[in-house]
């Protein structure tokens, strides 16, 4: 299997970390509003955090919104996500319609990956992949913990099982309590990306102890990270124009 993923063209898991930027607007005018302001913005993936927005349970206006949002990214990758409020999240969702959401923006054509909570069930993500994977959309399992960062062997553990439920790129965000816990979060990064991996994995320790973590993956194994442009999604995201210069010095310097 191939160590990276391409989607519109942008090879996630090679060369420099990719930059995602979130949209996390509750309206259609705002979301819209927040995809042209990333005109001049050097990103590489739009994230449409759906959960933020209030006619998400509506698939009708949620098919609506992405209409006019493919076309206002250009050729700009779409990574949908709703994120539950189990794990940080707006708002909470039963499994059955988290499903159904989820397949049925895969299915529209109009976004490029999907977003799936590793920890759903697994019948449930497992459901989500392939109903993903028949629309040629790419799938990122999920895994968040918004009050500590678990041990090693358990942040490899997860991402490990989201690689064998057949997600195409593993992700794990965590909250470090002090600075060695962010030396966890890059130590279980090496070893996932170095031992386990046969696919790009996503990692990041939070806030601004963790901030650290979102700048070294091309030096740990990270094949992506989230900037912000305007309002962040979680504690920790630079500004993306700031992350690029940064990004762009380290791979010069590597
Ligand atoms: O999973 C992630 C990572 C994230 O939580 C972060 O810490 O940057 C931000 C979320 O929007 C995204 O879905």
């Amino acid at each position: 299997m191939s160590k990276y993923v391409e989607v519109r063209g942008v090879k996630i898991g090679e060369g420099v970390p990719k930059i995602c930027v979130p949209i996390v607007g509750k309206t259609k005018e705002e979301i819209l509003a927040a995809a042209r302001s990333f005109e001049d913005v050097a990103l590489d993936v739009v994230e449409w955090r759906v959960d933020w927005f209030e006619g998400v349970f509506d698939f009708a206006q949620v098919e609506d919104v992405l209409k006019d949002l493919r076309p206002a990214l250009g050729e700009t990758p779409i990574l949908f996500t709703f994120r539950t409020s189990k794990e940080g999240g707006e708002k909470a969702i039963e499994a059955d319609a988290y499903a159904e959401l989820n397949k049925k923006a895969a299915a529209t054509g109009l976004v490029d990956l999907v977003d799936v909570e590793a920890f759903t069930g697994d019948e449930v993500v497992k459901d989500i992949i392939e109903g993903a994977h028949a629309h040629g959309v790419k799938v990122v399992a999920s895994n968040h913990d918004f009050d500590k960062t678990p041990d090693k062997d358990d942040i490899v553990g997860r991402l490990v099982k989201m690689q064998e439920l057949g997600a195409d790129i593993p992700k794990i965000a965590v909250m470090p309590q002090c600075k060695k816990d962010v030396l966890t979060l890059l130590e279980a990064t090496r070893e996932m990306a170095e031992e386990h991996a046969d696919r790009p994995i996503i990692t990041m320790s939070m806030a601004g102890t963790g901030l650290i973590s979102r700048l070294c993956g091309e030096v740990f194994g990270s094949a992506l990270t989230f900037g912000a442009v305007g309002k962040a999604s979680a504690p920790g995201q630079m500004n993306a124009s700031d992350l690029r210069e940064i990004l762009t010095l380290i791979d010069k310097s590597i």
